[in-house]
Order: structure tokens, then C-alpha cells, then sequence
């Protein structure tokens, strides 16, 4: 019977804390080889928040560069120029000057998410050709900050006063019938007296 492990083959890598006596205090990778010939890989294991780590497992899946917008938002100069366009980061700190929009558009633009104002200016097929000529990379969405909760309106419901009183006078009508009857009571009653 062949012995196990096999002299020729690795075995599964397995996790092993160090020695405390032993200087540095980080794990360390096993891998058990040929007999004689074990190795050591020594893996960094860094204490990441899971949004980092969310955020470097994607980087590392995707061919383009991954950016959050907290990183784009450092690009903010007119030498370090970095716009966010409709989920591209786009780094045009050497188009500034030859923007035919002007560069005072861009620059304000600068580490933000311009989206709607490239949309607004119409730009023309050409230069959503030529813009591909300075992208950089892609926006880590999920570390994109969530837009501030909308406050739900229903339908027939408004925010002002006069309109909330006459939603309160509608779903209480028997009380304003009643109201306006007791009304009219009391001044006929009024009136006969005079
Ligand atoms: C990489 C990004 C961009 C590229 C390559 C680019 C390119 C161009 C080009 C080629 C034009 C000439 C008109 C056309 O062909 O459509 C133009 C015009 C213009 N762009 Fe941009 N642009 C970029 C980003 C932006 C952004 C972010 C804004 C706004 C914040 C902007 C605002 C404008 C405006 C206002 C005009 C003038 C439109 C007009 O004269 O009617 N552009 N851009």
C-alpha cells in the first residue's frame, strides 16, 4: 500500500499559527512538499474592513483599474485633473486646455461625478470617442456614497398645511358635517332670539 502522504505529491496547505517565540507575530502558509523540501510562504494577512476588502476582491477581478469616488475626488487639481462620467473615471488634466466646452467646465467638474452636465451639453458621438482616450478606469459603486433617503409622499398627500387639513377634513367628514351643523344650530338659534 502506497504510504500517506505520497513522497512525490503535496498535500493539502494548511494553516498553522506560529511559535509565540518566534519574532513575527503574523501567520504563516504551510505547504508540505516533497519530504525534506517544505516550504514557507508567508501571507500578509492585513485587518481590512470588509468594505476595503470588497473593494480589492473587485480590482482584482476586473481588467480595468477600480476606483472609488472617495480616490477620484482626490484628482481634483487643474495638473491632477480626474472626472466621473457615467461610471468611468476619466482623467483629462491633459485635455483641460483643448476642451472646446472650456476648461473652467471641467475644472469644476474636477473629482466629481459629471454625469448629468456632460449629458446636458450634448455631446456629440466624436467625443464620447475621443473622452475613451482618457479613461483611467471604472467606479467601485459599492463604496459610492447612497443617496440620501426620499422622503415617500403619497399620491394626494402634500407636504404643505392647507393641503394636509383638507386631507384630515376628508377622512374626518363626519366630524366637519357636525361641525358646520352645530353651526348653523346655534346661529338660527341666535337669530330667532333676536
Ligand atoms: C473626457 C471628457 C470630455 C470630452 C472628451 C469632451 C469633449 C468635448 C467636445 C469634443 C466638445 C465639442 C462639441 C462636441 O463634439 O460634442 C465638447 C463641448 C462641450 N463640453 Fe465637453 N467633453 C468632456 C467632458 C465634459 C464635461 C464633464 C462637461 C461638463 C461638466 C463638458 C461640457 C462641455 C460643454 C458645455 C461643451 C460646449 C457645447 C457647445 O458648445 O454646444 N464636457 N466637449
Amino acid at each position: 500500500m502506497t504510504p500517506f502522504p505520497r513522497k512525490d505529491t503535496f498535500v493539502l496547505p494548511h494553516w498553522r499559527p506560529l511559535p509565540t517565540k518566534e519574532k513575527s507575530a503574523q501567520p504563516q502558509l504551510l505547504v508540505s512538499g516533497e519530504r525534506g523540501k517544505r516550504r514557507r510562504n508567508s501571507v500578509n494577512l492585513q485587518l481590512l474592513d470588509l468594505e476595503q476588502l470588497e473593494h480589492k476582491v473587485k480590482k482584482m477581478a476586473t481588467l480595468s483599474e477600480l476606483y472609488t469616488m472617495q480616490e477620484a475626488a482626490q484628482h481634483n487639481t487643474k495638473e491632477d485633473c480626474w472626472i466621473v462620467i457615467e461610471g468611468k473615471v476619466y482623467d483629462v488634466s491633459s485635455y483641460l486646455d483643448e476642451h472646446p466646452g472650456g476648461d473652467d467646465v471641467l475644472f469644476t467638474a474636477a473629482g466629481k461625478d459629471a454625469t448629468e452636465e456632460f449629458e446636458d451639453a450634448g455631446h456629440s458621438k466624436s467625443a464620447r470617442e475621443l473622452m475613451e482616450k482618457f479613461c483611467v478606469g471604472e467606479l467601485d459603486t459599492s463604496t459610492t456614497p447612497a443617496i440620501p433617503e426620499l422622503e415617500i409622499v403619497r399620491k394626494g398627500q402634500s407636504g404643505n398645511l392647507p393641503g394636509k387639513i383638507l386631507n384630515l377634513t376628508k377622512q374626518y367628514w363626519a366630524v366637519s358635517v357636525a361641525v358646520v351643523g352645530i353651526a348653523v344650530v346655534v346661529s338660527v338659534f341666535c337669530l330667532r332670539r333676536k
